[in-house]
């Protein structure tokens, strides 16, 4: 894998920033000296102020929308709620939407609240923000069912956000109060201060109306329904701060703008530089080899597998984006002597950690250790025997009474395993078959039910290298 932080088209310089004397982490408080120590009043606000500086030293900033002085100002006055909206047009967000929870749990580490938003309306009419064609309109159903999981992993990833010292995060969908929008209201309340020229020199519709398939009246909209929700979370949940990769910059402009003209109150916008893959594409679920969240969309084995197969060149910023260590000790693990892949490894522990929790992270080390050629660690759960398979280790289905009735070889060669009984005894007298990675000493082994993971399913390895699963049931 090899995937690069960089900036969409559509990136603004990045604005100024005035840093705030803080740590690099921003959760420390300056050592008094011979200044009096700040109360716990002037240590939150200044933590709360802390927070461009902290996104910027993580690489997670690329531009600011209203102001960076105001928006540092307004976070030292008190906890800010802030947004960024997820379109549910898949079953799981990616590794590249986790830059953006990743300002959001720094928004709670520095006590701010965080709103995660499904797009349960905007996902039925498609965001034109880097694409080059139209978006296939979806079910109803898929995109409700959609936004139900991705709002069930969002919440429980913004609940663990360790260290958070804000208040508890909330997840709403925007269908809430589309739904109930018709037609007429939309193009009086939204779309009288909405600029046509405006819309028209957003890089996501010139881009559009530059190539040949131009872009539908529905996609040009988009940028309004955007618009138009930050203006609802402004006014009904005091929310004034929204964030997004750097392609929404022109959505999220969208809101600002609307919001001064229709409440004349501040609001400011924040964008993260793109995870860009080496070719240069987003890396999004529409392009394809999308590493899931989810982990019905895949384990947490593979998630950790793919975060250690990042090339050299990128883990040192993915550390920094992807991660909650201290800078420091990033430093440390990138300094020459350093153990071969110490950096993959903590990356991949880290944010596995964080996506999937303590226990996926144990399970996906498990995996890790039960699946090591030549292993002979026991602990081989389905989980492992899923990444087995995934991996590329045949299944085979074989008949329940025949495999717990006979000896293991036996079977091995009936199902083309082995290729004759003598060939499967010298395996075993080489000590080279393990059943769930226990070395079998006896030849007239037989497999019997508890060696059945999830009472159907068993690992059989055939030297260091080669693995096999067995489902019983009934033959085919
Ligand atoms: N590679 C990425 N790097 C940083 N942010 C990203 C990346 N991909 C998506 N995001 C951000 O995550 C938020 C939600 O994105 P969303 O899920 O709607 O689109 P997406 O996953 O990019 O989908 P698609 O690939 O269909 O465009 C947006 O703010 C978007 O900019
Ligand atoms: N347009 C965003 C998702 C989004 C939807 C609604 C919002 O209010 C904000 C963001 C995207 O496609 O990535």
């Amino acid at each position: 894998m090899h995937i690069v932080l960089g900036c969409f088209r559509g990136h603004r310089p990045l604005t100024s920033l005035r840093a705030v004397g803080v740590g690099a982490q921003g959760l420390q408080v300056r050592d008094g000296g011979s200044t009096p120590s700040p109360g716990p009043t002037d240590a939150a606000a200044e933590r709360r102020s802390s927070l461009l500086s902290v996104l910027r030293s993580r690489g997670l900033l690329a531009d600011v929308a209203g102001g960076a002085e105001g928006l540092t100002a307004a976070a030292a006055a008190g906890p800010l709620r802030v947004y960024c909206g997820f379109d549910p047009t898949a079953q799981s967000l990616h590794l590249g939407n986790l830059l953006c929870l990743m300002v959001l749990a720094w928004f709670q580490r520095c006590g701010h609240q965080a709103v995660a938003l499904m797009g349960g309306a905007t996902g039925r009419i498609g965001d034109p923000s880097g694409k080059s064609s139209e978006r296939p309109v979806l079910d109803e159903a898929e995109v409700a069912a959609n936004a139900a999981s991705i709002a069930r992993n969002v919440e429980a990833l913004l609940q663990r956000v360790p260290g958070s010292t804000g208040e508890a995060p909330l997840v709403l969908d925007n269908y809430e109060w589309w739904s109930g929008m018709g037609l007429l209201d939309f193009l009086r309340d939204v779309g009288r201060h909405a600029r046509v020229g405006t819309m028209l020199a957003k890089d996501s519709v010139r881009t559009r109306l530059e190539s040949e398939t131009g872009i539908s009246f529905t996609e040009f909209s988009y940028q309004l329904l955007q618009g138009q929700d930050f203006v609802h979370l402004r006014k009904t949940h005091g929310v004034r701060v929204q964030v997004g990769g750097s392609d929404q910059w022109g959505n999220i402009t969208a809101g600002t703008e609307l919001i001064r003209k229709t409440m004349d109150a501040d609001a400011f916008g924040l964008t993260v530089p793109l995870l860009l893959k080496s070719d240069g594409t987003k890396f999004g679920k529409s392009e394809g080899g999308a590493i899931w969240l989810s982990p019905a969309k895949l384990s947490p084995y593979a998630f950790y597998q793919a975060l250690l197969a990042t090339a050299d060149d990128d883990v040192a910023r993915m550390l920094r984006a992807l991660t909650f260590l201290p800078l420091e000790q990033i430093d440390a693990l990138l300094a020459p002597g350093q153990p071969p892949a110490a950096a993959q490894r903590a990356l991949a522990a880290e944010v596995t950690r964080f996506v999937h929790g303590e226990e996926g992270l144990r399970g996906a080390l498990a995996a890790t250790r039960a699946l090591a050629p030549g292993s002979s660690e026991g602990s081989v759960d389905l989980q492992t025997l899923e990444a087995a398979v995934a991996g590329g280790a045949p299944k085979f289905a074989v008949d329940r009474e025949a495999a717990l009735g006979g000896p293991l070889i036996d079977l091995l060669v009936r199902v083309g395993a082995q290729p004759s009984k003598g060939a499967a005894r010298r395996l075993v007298q080489g000590r080279g078959l393990r059943v769930n990675n226990k070395v079998v000493t006896d030849e007239g082994r037989g497999l019997a039910a508890d060696d059945l993971v999830d009472g159907r399913l068993v690992m059989v390895s055939l030297g260091k290298k080669k693995k096999l699963v067995l489902e019983l049931g009934v033959a085919p």
